[in-house]
């Protein structure tokens, strides 16, 4: 018998699968404090939450019998996935199940902000026939930014055509192709800062969202922009978002999510301009059944052994499989993550080389860690081990795989190219005997850089002065160089530093050494994870 702990609201008619299952014995306790969490979680096999439930490491240790956590719904911030997956737990969620549902919401919130419905519902209902203060705006012709055009923004997309919109999107994965066929024009997220009358947002929250709407943004939009967030607090940098109201920049915005939850006292909800909700975009009826349904039936399937659709991490690998290959997983997912931070524009191919000695082993699991690490950057936790190649698959990018025996003097190397819109990055690595995993070669120019922590790369002309210069404001900034590697193809001729530091370096830092003589470009890249 399996027990199976549901700690969140979770609809009893979806978990009905789990609730008739004579192997399956499930207990609802939705509530429950972080003490009476810890107590009990040792008793049971799984445990399906919404996004209540903190599922920190503290919970997974107290889980010692746990084999399964289940997240009716898309986001898994709630949950500690190193924590799980270090404890060998298996995370699955319900990805598709409120995507209409979210979509609605986030276009009922578009509607209420900007005919000022919550507002003018609110004083009517105390009395007050107030019709001069509520003049709304049409959104017939105004411009719609949709940033993040998966599941949920397309969906969005779909209900501003029929409202006459026309709209700007941008999704690091939408091609040219695609946007034609929803109907909407590619733009950057600078196009659409500065274009767009109503901006929605669409994306997880990860390093390179957080806060991709701040201070500096708001000053590029239009005077009047609308901006609409149901996805994740911390997007929009709240704080900004409160000035950029009160200077009259923004004239009104509607939140759905916020960074600390519950968001009771958040000084935004005393503006008169915001119209709000508690984090409600999956809140029907039937969405709550969809990913109910999904969850539970993933759930029993990974209890008996069977198999599954939705998982969020990689438990265990299975040793037979990875013994050799296990080495260079590590590699594949740095070269993945650094082409990333390289490249710009819309990823369209992924060309992988596998050289020397490791072109003799089965590497469609270093594979899916290249693709993991490279659409990671964009896509965090929604994508993984087991889902990479699926999920490339969805995202348009194609994958080419080849190799060969020889491996220019090294005994194993790997060779990625990564093909976007506008850009082809090369990078390569080696497994080397040892030393470890090594970066030897970006873009044609030989190197020798640990892949590890926080790096600092610079396109520059070969010239006196430049590593000074570079030195210096770091150092300035307190910023401690840890390795240096400079590689250039002739003297006076274009030029390649890789700097190892000690901390992530700050905007204005990478704007000052933009602008020492010579330098041509900084890519500020975070291998941590
Ligand atoms: N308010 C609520 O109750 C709900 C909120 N959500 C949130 O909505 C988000 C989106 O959900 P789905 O559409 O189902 O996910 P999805 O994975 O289908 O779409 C997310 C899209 O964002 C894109 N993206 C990633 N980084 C980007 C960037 N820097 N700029 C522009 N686009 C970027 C991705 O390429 C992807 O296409 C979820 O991550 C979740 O946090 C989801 C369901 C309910
Ligand atoms: O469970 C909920 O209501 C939250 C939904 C959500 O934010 C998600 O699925 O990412």
């Amino acid at each position: 018998m399996f027990k199976v702990l549901v700690s969140d609201p979770i609809s009893n008619v979806g978990l009905k699968t789990l609730i008739e299952d004579s192997e399956i014995e499930l207990d609802v306790k939705t509530g429950l404090e972080k003490e009476e969490l810890l107590k009990i979680i040792g008793n049971y096999d799984a445990l399906l939450v919404r996004s209540q439930t903190k599922v920190t490491a503290e919970v997974i240790n107290a889980g010692t019998n746990l084999k399964v956590i289940g997240r009716a719904g898309v986001g898994v911030d709630n949950i500690d996935l190193d924590a799980a997956t270090d404890h060998g737990l298996l995370v699955i969620n319900a990805p598709d199940g409120n995507t209409i549902s979210t979509a609605e919401h986030a276009f009922a919130m578009l509607i209420s902000m900007a005919r000022n419905i919550p507002q003018a519902h609110g004083k009517l209902k105390h009395g007050v026939w107030d019709r001069k203060s509520f003049t709304g705006v049409e959104l017939n012709k105004k411009v719609l930014g949709v940033v993040g055009v998966g599941r949920i923004g397309a969906e969005v997309v779909k209900r501003a055509k029929s409202f006459n919109m026309e709209i700007l999107g941008y999704d690091p994965f939408m091609s040219q192709e695609r946007a034609e066929k929803l109907g909407i024009t590619l733009a950057t997220v600078e196009e659409i800062f500065a274009n767009a009358d109503f901006i929605t947002f669409h994306t997880p929250l990860t390093k390179e969202t957080k806060y991709m709407l701040d201070k500096p943004q708001f000053a590029t939009m239009k005077k009047g922009v609308r901006i609409v967030n149901c996805a994740r607090g911390g997007i929009v940098n709240e704080v900004a978002l409160y000035d950029a109201i009160k200077e009259g920049i923004v004239a009104g915005a509607a939140l759905d999510v916020f960074e600390e939850e519950p968001a009771v006292g958040n000084p935004l909800l005393d503006l008169p301009q915001v119209v709000t909700t508690p984090h409600l975009g999956a809140s029907t009826e039937e969405a709550q059944l969809n990913v109910a349904i999904d969850v539970a039936e993933e759930v029993a399937n990974v209890l008996k052994g069977k198999g599954f659709k939705n998982a969020v991490n990689l438990p265990i690998l299975p040793e037979e499989d990875f013994a050799e290959l296990k080495p260079y997983l590590k590699l594949g997912q740095k070269l993945g993550q650094l082409a990333a931070q390289l490249c710009s524009g819309i990823i369209e191919k992924l060309e992988i080389t596998y050289a020397g000695n490791i072109a003799d082993l089965k590497c469609e699991p270093l594979t899916r860690y290249i693709v993991r690490g490279l659409l990671s950057y964009h896509l965090a936790d929604d994508v993984n081990y087991i889902n990479a190649l699926k999920m490339a698959k969805s995202k348009h990018v194609d994958i080419i795989e080849s190799k060969t025996s020889t491996a220019k003097g090294f005994a194993n190397l790997v060779s990625i190219t990564v093909t976007t819109s506008n850009d082809k990055v090369k990078v390569s690595g080696s497994l080397l005997n040892g030393y470890g995993t090594r970066i030897v070669n970006i873009n044609g120019y030989t190197v020798d850089a640990n892949p590890v922590g926080h790096m600092l790369i610079a396109q520059h002309t070969d010239m006196p002065g430049i590593i000074g210069n570079v030195g210096t404001i770091l150092g300035e900034a307190k910023i401690n160089i840890a390795t240096m590697q400079v590689g250039r193809k002739e003297i006076g001729g274009n030029a390649i530093m890789v700097l190892g530091v000690d901390k992530s370096i700050s905007e204005d830092v990478i704007e000052s050494l933009e602008k020492i003589d010579g330098i041509k470009k900084i890519f500020n890249v975070d291998l941590q994870n």
